[in-house]
Order: C-alpha cells, then structure tokens, then sequence
C-alpha cells in the first residue's frame, strides 16, 4: 500500500495560492509536511478496497515495457529541452583538435534555409551539449562523435542539423544514413528533419521501417535514409536500392536502446562496415555504460567524447505532504478533501496498481472531474495520445 504522497505526485497549477498560504490551507484538510519522501503506510485496505482482491489482481500480469517504448514514452513526456547545469565531460582523442562551443545558432554559419527551420522550430540558442557538439559536427574535416545525455538534452536536434548541413539536395542519392532502434523512433526522427529542414528545397527522406517496401531493381533517390537496422542492412546489402559507400554522414541514435534489441547490434555493426573511411560517424545515447561504450567504441572510430552528467531534479519548488489513512476509501476521502479546499489546475495522481487507478479514476470522474487513465492495459499508441489530451489541459 502506499500513501497519498504516492498518490498526489504532481500538481500544478494550485489557484492563486502563495506557497505558504497553501499549506496553511492543506493543514486544514489534515495534511501533514513531509521531512523525508513519503512515509511507508501498513494499514491494511478496507473490504471496498480495489486491492484487497489480491488473488485476481491484474496487475501482477502486467508486461513490463520494453526499453525501446520507454524510451518513446521518455520522448513523449519530455517535449521541452532540459537545460543541464551540470559540466559537460569532453574527451578529445584528437589531441590538435580545437575546443571551443558556440554560444548562438548564427556562430555556426548553417545554411540560410536552415537557420530560418531552427528558428521557426523556436530554437533560440543551443543547448549545452549543442554548444560543444556542433561546432565539432559540424567541422571540416568532418569529425566523429559519441554524445551521451538524457533524453531532452537537444541530442537528436544536433544530429538532424548536422545531416541536414551536410545532404546535397541537388543529388538524388542517399547520403545521410540515420539509424533508430525502433519503427517509432525513427518515424520522431523523421518529423524532426521534416519541420528543421523545411525549407531546403528538393530535400526529402526515406523511411526503412516495417512496413516499407521496394520493388526490386529500384534505387532510392532520396538523400536521407532513417530506418532500422534489419531493413536498412537488407536494402543496401541484400537488395542494393542504395549505395552504402556514398554514405557521407552515419548517425547512429538510441545506442542503449539499440544493443537492447535483438540483433540490432550485428546489423549495425555489418553497416557500419560498408561506410566509407571519411564517412562521418556519430552515436547518440542517453546512458553510457559498459556495453554501450564498448559498443560505441566498435562502431565509431577516433571520436570526441561528449557526456552530459544527468540533472537531478530539483526539489526546492515542491513541498511535499502526506496523510495517514487507513485504508483506501479514506486515501480517497482525503483527495476528495483536498479538491474541496484547494482549486487543482491539473494533477497527476499515481496509484499503486492499474485497478486502483481505475476504481479511483471511476470514482473521481463521478464527482464530475474530468480524468484521463493511463495504465498498463493501454498501447504505447494509447498512452501518448491520453499525454497529449493531458497536455492540452482537457483533463
Ligand atoms: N536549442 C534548443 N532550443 C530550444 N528547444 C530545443 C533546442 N534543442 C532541442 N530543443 C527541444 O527540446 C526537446 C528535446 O530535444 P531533443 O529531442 O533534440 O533531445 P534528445 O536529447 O534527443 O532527447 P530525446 O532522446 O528524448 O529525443 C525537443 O522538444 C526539442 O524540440
């Protein structure tokens, strides 16, 4: 069981209130402050209770996500750019290659159509690791790169503004190679290029995902490929619809993600292969441990080490409170309690197990509040779209 401080894991939005006065308020529905994170609870739930019916509980069947949906889940949730304070790692393998960062997208002479995309994308300044890893991106001679920050960080905007610099689009041929570890992922992928390189004319991509197919002899005219692995080694090694040795820049995205899949390592690597010498390689991923750096290290030669220590989230803003209940009919009287005396923009509340979730979402929705449910019965499909109807504030 837990307690409401599970519950209520985020508000926002709390009227008019000043912080103080809040809890001033809160004290009167019998909230208590909290020193530490969220006391543990050992009463047991009531007959009512949704969990008490344990035999049967659901939940205990859930399938976990797998990484590669967390990490579109991860994308999802995140939509703004997460500016780090933390100091950015760097490690130069190449002893003569200059340091320095940008402190402004014009510092980087991109192509006019390419500023005006990044600026209509409101992308005002780099982010941190932008900073650092554009100017070497975007570099001549080409250098290689290995970037590791959390998700949000701006990785997959650098890489997309690097390709888009480097693709000739008066050449219909591929050029720019992106690999993804999922259909989904590389579908984010693709929208990205699409709204930053809007208006470079002539420019267009194709998709090497479940679901593509060539007919045989074709070629592809397009001059960025985004795929996964299996599909983009089988298109330019099995069937030859493109020219691997004209690949100029290779992204490889989601690293962690990738050697988590089955067989996405080998395919990878076996591109990677077929690359020219001066092909620019870079690798993206969001943690860098053991497998993945050696990963990593396989399949980019003498590259700039990039690594963005994760931001902690800060907790200075947020006070947190809980109160005792027995059992989860008064854990329900006590949200009940809250709603009555506080006026909640938004919540989000976090239950301990899906058919808890329901039962509360039924019960909460009859007292005429607008809820959306999120749980692990719904699709990845279903839960980015209940995310979007609650970002646009219909719950
Ligand atoms: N320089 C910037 N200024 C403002 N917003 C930015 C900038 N760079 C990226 N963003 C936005 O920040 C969010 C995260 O950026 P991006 O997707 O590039 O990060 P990421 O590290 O690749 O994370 P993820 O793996 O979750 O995609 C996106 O909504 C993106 O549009």
């Amino acid at each position: 069981m837990t307690s409401l401080s599970d519950w209520i894991a985020a508000t926002k939005n709390t009227s008019a209130l000043k912080p103080d006065d809040l809890i001033d308020v809160l004290s009167n529905v019998n909230l208590k402050q909290a020193d530490t994170p969220s006391p543990t609870e050992d009463a047991k739930p009531a007959p009512s209770s949704p969990d008490s019916s344990a035999p049967g509980n659901k939940d205990e069947e859930d399938k976990p996500l797998s990484v590669a949906e967390k990490s579109l889940l991860q994308k999802i949730v995140r939509r703004g750019l997460i500016e780090s304070k933390q100091e950015l790692e760097i490690q130069r393998k190449d002893p003569h290659s200059p340091l320095y960062s940008v402190k402004t997208f014009e510092a980087l002479h991109l192509k006019p159509e390419l500023l005006k995309g990044v600026y209509e994308m409101g992308f005002y300044a780099p982010s941190k690791i932008q900073e650092t890893a554009l100017p070497t991106l975007l570099a001549d001679p080409p250098h290689n790169m290995i970037a590791q920050s959390q998700s949000g960080t701006g990785k997959t905007a650098a890489f997309t503004l690097t390709m888009l610099s480097r693709v000739n689009p008066s050449i219909q041929e591929p050029q720019v190679l992106c690999l993804a570890p999922t259909y989904e992922l590389a579908i984010q992928i693709g929208e990205v290029v699409a709204k930053m390189g809007k208006h470079i004319t002539d420019l267009s991509v194709r998709y090497a995902v479940r679901g593509e197919n060539l007919e045989r002899n074709k070629k592809i005219t397009e001059q960025i490929i985004i795929g996964t692995p299996g599909k983009v080694l089988d298109w330019g090694l099995k069937y030859r619809f493109f020219d691997l040795s004209k690949i100029k820049v290779f992204v490889l995205d989601e690293a962690d993600v990738m050697i988590a899949t089955q067989g996405h390592q080998d395919f990878s690597i076996r591109i990677q292969k077929r690359l020219p010498s001066d092909c620019q390689i870079m690798l993206f991923s969001a943690t860098y441990d053991k497998e993945v750096m050696e990963f990593a290290q396989d399949m980019v030669p003498n590259p700039l080490i990039i690594k963005l220590k994760r931001e902690e989230e800060s907790l200075d803003n947020i006070k947190q409170h809980y109160v005792m209940c027995k059992n989860i009919d008064e854990k329900f009287e006590a949200v009940s309690n809250i709603y009555g005396v506080v006026t909640i923009g938004q919540a989000m509340i976090f239950c301990h197990t899906r058919k808890t979730a329901a039962w509360l979402a039924e019960k909460m929705s009859k007292e005429g509040l607008n809820v959306g449910l999120l749980s692990g019965e719904l699709t990845v499909e279903q839960r980015l779209s209940i995310l979007d109807r609650f970002r646009e504030g219909e719950f």
